[in-house]
Parts: structure tokens; C-alpha cells; sequence
């Protein structure tokens, strides 16, 4: 038996290009896009993405060039999810609220070919390509606006547009062969959140693998309507770019996660999924009353990128939204751990439900294995619920490595494991729960007080709109938590540090409670709208607690004030003003 040769009939390298071939033969009249006034079917779609491969190699596009984009959800940019690989390219989808620096760093740094950009990008990429030119190391990618399909604008930034290569090429254009399932992609860059961004780099076998086993994990069902209210850029969309052609979907592509532009998608088209960060779930909850529109039938959301609390999960559950929770990494081409739900559960009232949902969950099918580890030792906790470890991860959903980046790519694989830098807890039903980053965890007196915890109990508060706790210096326990909270803005001079203290003590152990409350306007976020701890915890270190019960900081900010501070959060060089709208929309 060992004998029998592969052959090109029984093996095929795997790809998520295969899922797009097959829709625009078995789906090739169904609605594959709607942007706007835009429709196209699966027939259409395909035809589009051989013209746009063709025409690539036709401009000297050859196996494994970088090809980048900075673009919102737009047809162009689902479209070159296929497009790109198709000529044999790799496709670096850039995250549209970085600032010029950081654009112009990833161009240098994945030496991209081709850089395709969005109309209303232009301004911003035209400061990255000067930084870019500025420096005499790199070299200058060729650059193609996309300008808007439905409203073309005429906004140039040179000669190339997007729809001009489109119909330029061919659209009986033969794929190149994918020789190795292992050849990249994608490459895709960290958030950084904990450090500088980094590239990860994804193979034509883990973006396979990982968009069935996330369909498989969430139990999306033939012809789902996907909202793209997940930026593409993130893990190309957590894999549903080429998802949501394996299942023959439609894609409503929308360039703003407002809260009217998601209701409106929703109740037009019938959305019956869409993924989004639990930073959504505030817009959507907080939307004014002429945005909102009634959830007829449910919509499934997953949800993950940052814990959802589990207070904010019985909230959005309520208007009608079904939200199923996961958890991941882009190293892990997106969600990796997904609470699945049992029935047994059902019956729970719905806070029991929240909590449980809260959980990361278990492996999806294409990890090998997870597991919680000592990371001295390595050896696996116990699964009582109680101990802390990192979170391992092994499977072939895992990244190829990080690009040009052998010393960070072997540190995060160790014996065999992709270490995740995240601590968690197995429970005894096998379910992980993620207690902390490594660097959040706050050390007290020797206990281990999650950070994620704490946040959860805070979130209970009506008044709390989002929260974020870290360590503070104490003179006793080494460190204690200091609590920072934005509050609606209906309660703002209305709640107090004592308040909310008190409101700690009946939801938390008394060690876990926050000695001292921050009350900010806003809290600094990075470019994926992920809290900054980094920053809250520098001023933490400011606020010196006297004696026990004494939460009184270096004095500028008196305990008990009703008042929130506005704190000129230091951005990061990777920030501009689009952070700015969400935060506002996330405060409305
Ligand atoms: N469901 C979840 N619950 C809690 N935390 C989550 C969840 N999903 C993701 N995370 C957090 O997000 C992290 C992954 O984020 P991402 O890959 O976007 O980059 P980053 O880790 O934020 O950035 P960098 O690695 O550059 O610091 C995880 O390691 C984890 O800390």
C-alpha cells in the first residue's frame, strides 16, 4: 500500500483558490459582491480576478512578489484575495489606520512590487511613498489607484487604475500552478500590540485548512449574506474572503463599520453573518435611534481579536444579534479556539450563558492540538480552572514563520508549540479561558489577578462603557490593580471611585479589586482597536498608593471625582485619525 505513487489525480496541493474555480462553475449566477449600486455573480468574479492575475504577469509579476493593498472592503479588495496568488503572487493587505511611517516601513520591509490603493487612501499613501523614496535602501513599488466602482471619483495618484488592468486581461487567464501547498499567500503584519508589528506570513495549505475548519467551527451554512463588517486586512478577514466563496455566499462589502451603514446593510440584504471585535458590539449598542434598525432574524456574529466581556454579550445577544465567540492570533491565521456552544447550556440564565460564552473554547479543527503550559517547565497545567499557563498551539493553521525574521520566528516556536504570549486556564470540561497577556498579568502579594477578570466585573456596571485594568505600584503587595473606565456620557458626573470600588467588592474577591478608578474620556487603542495597556500602565506607575484602602495617587487627579480626565494619550507612530472616528463612534 505504501507504494501507491501521488499523482496528479490524487493529489493536489490545497488552496483556497480552488474555492473560487468551483463557485464560479457551481454558483455562477449566484450574487457573489454588492457594494453600493455594484453587483457581480460568482461567474463574473472569477472572470475579473483571471484578468486581473493575467494582467499582473503581464507587468512582470513572478512567483512570490509582494503585491500590496491599502483599502477598505471593497470589490477590489476581496477580489484580489484570488487575484493576486492567482499570478503566483503574494497579496499584503495593509491595515488602513496605520499612519505614513508605518505604511512606508511595510512597503521597505515586504519590498512589495505593485502597491494598489483605495481613492480616499491616496493623501495618506502618497506620505508613505515619500518617506519610501526618502530612503535610499528601498525600492519604489508601482502604484494602481482603485478608484470607487460604484462613483468613480477620477482621484490619480500616476497613470494605473484598478478597473483599467481589470479590463485589460484575460479572462480565460489559466492560474499559475500552485507547485507546493506550502508556497505563501499572504503576509499580513501584527497589530502591535505588544511590540513592533511583525510579518506573518500564511501558506497556500493553512489558508485552506483554516477557512474549512472555521466554517466547519462557526456551522456557516450554504449561501450565508456576509456583512464585511471585519476589515479584510485583519487575517484576510479571519479567512472569509475565501470563505464566503467556498460556501457560495454573497459579500456586502461597506467601506465604514458605522453603526447605520451595518444596520442598513443588514435589513436591505438580509445579513445572516458578519465578524467583528467586541469594540463593535458599542457601536452597534450605542447607536443613535434613527440608525437602529429592528433585527428581524438572527444574526450570527462571531466575535473575538480581545475578550468580550461577558455583561456586553448578554447586551448585544438581546437586540438580536447570536454572537458565537472565538479566539486567535493572525500567527494563527485568525481564530484558533472557538467557543463552541452546547445545549446543555440552553437552559442557563442568560448572565450563566454570558460567562460561559466568554470562554475562549476549544481548538478548531485544524490545530493539531492546544494545550496550557508552564512555559518553564512545559509541562501542561492542570485543567481545574485555576491554573495559569501560556496557551500553546500546534496545527497547521499556524503561520509559515515571520518574514525576514529568523530570531523572532524561532522564539515563538518552542518544543514543538507556537507559544502565544497569552495566559489561560483550562477548565475541567476542556473549554481554555485566556486570564491575561503574559505581560497584563497583575502580581499581587504573590496571587495572580487577571487583568480580563477584573474587566469582566467592571463591564457589569451600567454606567461602564469600556475598561481596561493594570498593575500599579503598592507599598504592600508589590502591585495592586488601578482600574481605568470611560463612562456614558448620561453618567458622567454622576458615578464616583467609591461607586464603582463598591461595586467590585460584591462582584470580585476583595484582592482582585481595584485600589484606585481612573475615570478617562477615552482610552488609547492601536490600530486594530485594541486597548494600549502599555500606555495605561506608565501612568499607573505615577499613582502611588500610601497605605491600604488609600488609593490617593501623585495628586493631580482627586479620589472620588466625577469628572472624567482627558489624557492626551500618546499615539503611536502607527495611528491616525481614523482611531479618531472609532473611538468617537465607540462613545457615542
Ligand atoms: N477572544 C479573545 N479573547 C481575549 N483575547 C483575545 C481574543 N482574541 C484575540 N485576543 C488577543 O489578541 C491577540 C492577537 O492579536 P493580533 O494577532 O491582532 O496582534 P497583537 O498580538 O495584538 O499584536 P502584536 O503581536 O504585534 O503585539 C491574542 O494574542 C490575544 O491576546
Amino acid at each position: 500500500m505504501d507504494r501507491l505513487p501521488k499523482c496528479q489525480a490524487n493529489y493536489v496541493p490545497l488552496t483556497p483558490l480552488t474555492f473560487l474555480k468551483r463557485a464560479s462553475m457551481v454558483y455562477s449566477n449566484r450574487t457573489s459582491i454588492i457594494y453600493a449600486g455594484v453587483r457581480f455573480t460568482w461567474l463574473q468574479t472569477y472572470e475579473r480576478c483571471c484578468r486581473l492575475a493575467s494582467t499582473l504577469r503581464a507587468m512582470n509579476i513572478v512567483k512570490n512578489n509582494v503585491v500590496s493593498v491599502l483599502a477598505p472592503n471593497i470589490p477590489a479588495m476581496y477580489e484580489m484575495h484570488f487575484a493576486v496568488p492567482m499570478a503566483g503572487a503574494v497579496l499584503n493587505a495593509i491595515n488602513t489606520r496605520l499612519d505614513a511611517k508605518n505604511i512606508a516601513t511595510i512597503l521597505k520591509h515586504s519590498e512589495a512590487k505593485i502597491f494598489f490603493i483605495d481613492y480616499q487612501y491616496v493623501p495618506l499613501a502618497r506620505d508613505a511613498l515619500r518617506l519610501l523614496m526618502a530612503n535610499s535602501e528601498a525600492s519604489m513599488p508601482l502604484v494602481v489607484v482603485i478608484d470607487d466602482i460604484d462613483s468613480p471619483t477620477g482621484v490619480r495618484l500616476g497613470a494605473l487604475e484598478y478597473e483599467q488592468l481589470v479590463a485589460r486581461g484575460n479572462p480565460r487567464y489559466s492560474p499559475e500552478e500552485i507547485a507546493d501547498e506550502w508556497d505563501p499567500i499572504t503576509l499580513n503584519y501584527t497589530s502591535g500590540t505588544t511590540s513592533e508589528p511583525k510579518g506573518v506570513v500564511y501558506s497556500h495549505r493553512g489558508a485552506y485548512l483554516s477557512t474549512l475548519s472555521l466554517i466547519l467551527g462557526w456551522e456557516m451554512k450554504i449561501a450565508p449574506v456576509y456583512l464585511w463588517s471585519l476589515p479584510m486586512f485583519h487575517c484576510n478577514g479571519w479567512t472569509f474572503t475565501w470563505g464566503i466563496a467556498a460556501r457560495g455566499g454573497t459579500n456586502v462589502c461597506i467601506r465604514n463599520t458605522t453603526a447605520k451603514e451595518m444596520y442598513e446593510s443588514i435589513e436591505l440584504h438580509k445579513v445572516t453573518h458578519m465578524c467583528c471585535a467586541p469594540i463593535v458590539f458599542n457601536i452597534l449598542l450605542e447607536a443613535k435611534p434613527h440608525e437602529r434598525r429592528p433585527i428581524t432574524t438572527p444574526v450570527e456574529i462571531l466575535t473575538g481579536g480581545a475578550p468580550p466581556p461577558a455583561a456586553l454579550l448578554e447586551r448585544i445577544e438581546k437586540v438580536g444579534f447570536h454572537v458565537v465567540h472565538a479566539y486567535g492570533l493572525t500567527e494563527a491565521t485568525g481564530p484558533a479556539l472557538v467557543c463552541e456552544w452546547q445545549t446543555k447550556w440552553d437552559k442557563l440564565s442568560s448572565e450563566e450563558q454570558g460567562k460561559l460564552k466568554a470562554r475562549q473554547g476549544i481548538s478548531v479543527l485544524t490545530l493539531a492540538d492546544v494545550d496550557v503550559k508552564d512555559p518553564k517547565t512545559m509541562k501542561s497545567v492542570n485543567r481545574d480552572g485555576k491554573s495559569m499557563g501560556e496557551i500553546v498551539l500546534r496545527g497547521s493553521s499556524i503561520m509559515k514563520g515571520y518574514f525576514k525574521d529568523e530570531g523572532a520566528t524561532n522564539k515563538a516556536f518552542r518544543d514543538g508549540w507556537f507559544m502565544t504570549g497569552d495566559v489561560g486556564v483550562v477548565h475541567p470540561d476542556g473549554y481554555l479561558e485566556i486570564k491575561d497577556r503574559s505581560k497584563d498579568v497583575i502580581i499581587s502579594g504573590g496571587e495572580n489577578i487577571s487583568s480580563v477578570e477584573v474587566e469582566a466585573a467592571l463591564y457589569k456596571h451600567p454606567a461602564v462603557i469600556e475598561a481596561a485594568v493594570v498593575a500599579m505600584p503598592h507599598p504592600k503587595w508589590g502591585e495592586s490593580p488601578c482600574a481605568f473606565v470611560s463612562l456614558r456620557n448620561e453618567a458622567v458626573g454622576t458615578v464616583n471611585e467609591a461607586d464603582v470600588i463598591k461595586h467590585c467588592r460584591k462582584n470580585l474577591a476583595h484582592f482582585m479589586v481595584p485600589k484606585k478608578v481612573e475615570f478617562v474620556d477615552e482610552l488609547p487603542k492601536t490600530s486594530t482597536g485594541k486597548i494600549q495597556k502599555f500606555q495605561l500602565r506608565a501612568l499607573a506607575k505615577t499613582f502611588v498608593v500610601q497605605k491600604e484602602n488609600d488609593s490617593s495617587s501623585s495628586g493631580k487627579r482627586p479620589r472620588g471625582k466625577t469628572t472624567t480626565s482627558q489624557i492626551n494619550w500618546e499615539k503611536p507612530s502607527y495611528y491616525h485619525q481614523n482611531q479618531e472616528q472609532i473611538m468617537a463612534l465607540s462613545r457615542l
